[in-house]
């Protein structure tokens, strides 16, 4: 997903939060003790669940911040505290700077009508209505026009792909089709964040598929702030700029989906991103060495983002290491060795002279290999140890 509209700006900033369901839940983050527990521990001793523990986390103007992890690891509860929508037990959450625990009821309304508009697993329209009045109803509510809402409605009905359909009614349509009223629906009231809730996960796969891309055409075209949640790791590769990998109420590893992939922060990542092709994730930026002399100047050019996989069929078209180009300049270049180490998972940070002796010394794999060296990304955590190759030498 192009980052090319995200920014350092924060729009929510979210800073020790939890959420404890249970008696008496403030006790939890109060108590040291207590908030260190395991899941089993704390409900056996307390009878809480801590289904958000302690968690900080910025998302930035205008990407998509992904909220991934299994199901019961605090996903729709920390996305559901952002707006209020459940009532967080301790921590700060400010949008745009405004404190969202101290907003009074009609504040809230107001973000959830205006700012940060959720799109819903079950669509939740009105089966009486045709297509074009549920997605003018946001902007009913907000008593606007009937005019002017449902000429903003026609425009976002078009935009998501809808147009010929206005007149239908919610059953006349596909699950698909029901999705994007959903869509369109919080697109109208123009929100500065969409809140995506799980949206596609009852779709059959193809149709997921399309909406996904949906979406991230709506991004590459708006550059409006998502978040964005999945239990489905293909989809936060596809879709997020960042990921926020949950288990058991905690972020476990926040970064983008280069860094979850390529440098796990821990066993549980490393596990639950152990079958990713690494080739359709990882960039050339991450594979490439320092330039020899004489390589900066010939070879084909490639881009920085460019992945793995696409520099790879350059590298195999032309017969010779690519260069990796950023306005003009060659930052490096990736050469079959260092691109089938990425593939292998074993990807060497060997300065460019040593590099090709130390992979085929050791039969294509380095056994002491460390993450390649890249550019400062924020948030990066770093793996102590490499993960595990994916496959071995003779299966790449
Ligand atoms: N109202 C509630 N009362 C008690 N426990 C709750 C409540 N809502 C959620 N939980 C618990 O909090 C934990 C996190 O739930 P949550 O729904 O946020 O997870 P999730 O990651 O969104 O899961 P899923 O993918 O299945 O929707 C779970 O253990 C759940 O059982």
């Amino acid at each position: 997903m192009s980052t090319a509209t995200a920014t350092q700006t924060p729009v929510f900033s979210v800073s020790g939060l939890w959420k404890v369901f249970g008696p008496k839940p403030e006790r939890i983050p109060a108590d040291p003790e207590l908030g260190a527990l395991d899941p089993a521990d704390l409900r056996a001793r307390t009878g809480c669940t801590a289904a958000v523990r302690d968690v900080s986390f910025d998302v930035r103007k205008g990407e998509v911040f992904v909220v991934m992890g299994l199901s019961g690891s605090g996903k729709s509860t920390l996305v559901r505290c952002l707006t209020r929508l459940i009532e967080p037990t301790a921590g700060t959450i400010a949008i745009d700077g405004e404190d969202v625990r101290a907003m009074d009821k009609a504040r809230l309304r107001e973000l959830r009508r205006h700012r940060a508009a959720m799109v819903f697993q079950h669509f939740g329209l009105l089966p009486h209505r045709s297509v074009i009045d549920n997605v003018a109803y946001g902007l009913e509510i907000q008593g606007i026009g009937k005019a002017e809402r449902r000429e903003r409605a026609a425009e976002v009905v078009d935009k998501v792909g809808l147009a010929g359909m206005e007149h239908r009614r919610p059953a006349q349509l596909s699950g698909g089709q029901r999705q994007r009223v959903g869509l369109a629906r919080a697109l109208a009231v123009d929100p500065e964040v969409l809140l995506f809730d799980e949206p596609f996960s009852a779709l059959d796969p193809l149709i997921r598929r399309d909406m996904q891309d949906e979406v991230a055409r709506l991004h590459r075209e708006e550059g409006r702030t998502m978040v964005f949640i999945t239990h489905d790791l293909t989809e936060a590769l596809k879709l997020g700029d960042r990921i926020a990998l949950m288990r058991d109420g905690k972020v476990v590893q926040l970064g983008t989906p280069e860094e979850i992939v390529g440098s796990p922060a821990d066993d549980y990542v490393r596990e639950f991103v152990r079958d990713v092709p690494r080739e359709q994730v990882m960039t050339a930026r991450t594979a490439m060495r320092p330039a020899a002399p004489g390589e900066a100047a010939e070879g084909p050019a490639i881009a920085p983002e460019a992945t793995v996989s696409e520099a790879i069929e350059a590298v195999a078209r032309s017969g010779e290491p690519a260069r990796v180009m950023a306005e003009g300049k060659c930052l490096g270049v990736v050469d079959h060795e260092r691109l089938l180490g990425v593939v292998a998972g074993v990807a060497a940070d060997t300065p460019a002279a040593d590099t090709t002796d130390a992979v085929v010394a050791a039969g294509g794999r380095t056994a002491e290999a460390t993450p390649v060296p890249q550019p400062a990304a924020p948030g990066k955590h770093r793996q102590a140890t490499p993960p595990a190759p994916r496959t071995s030498p003779e299966d790449v």
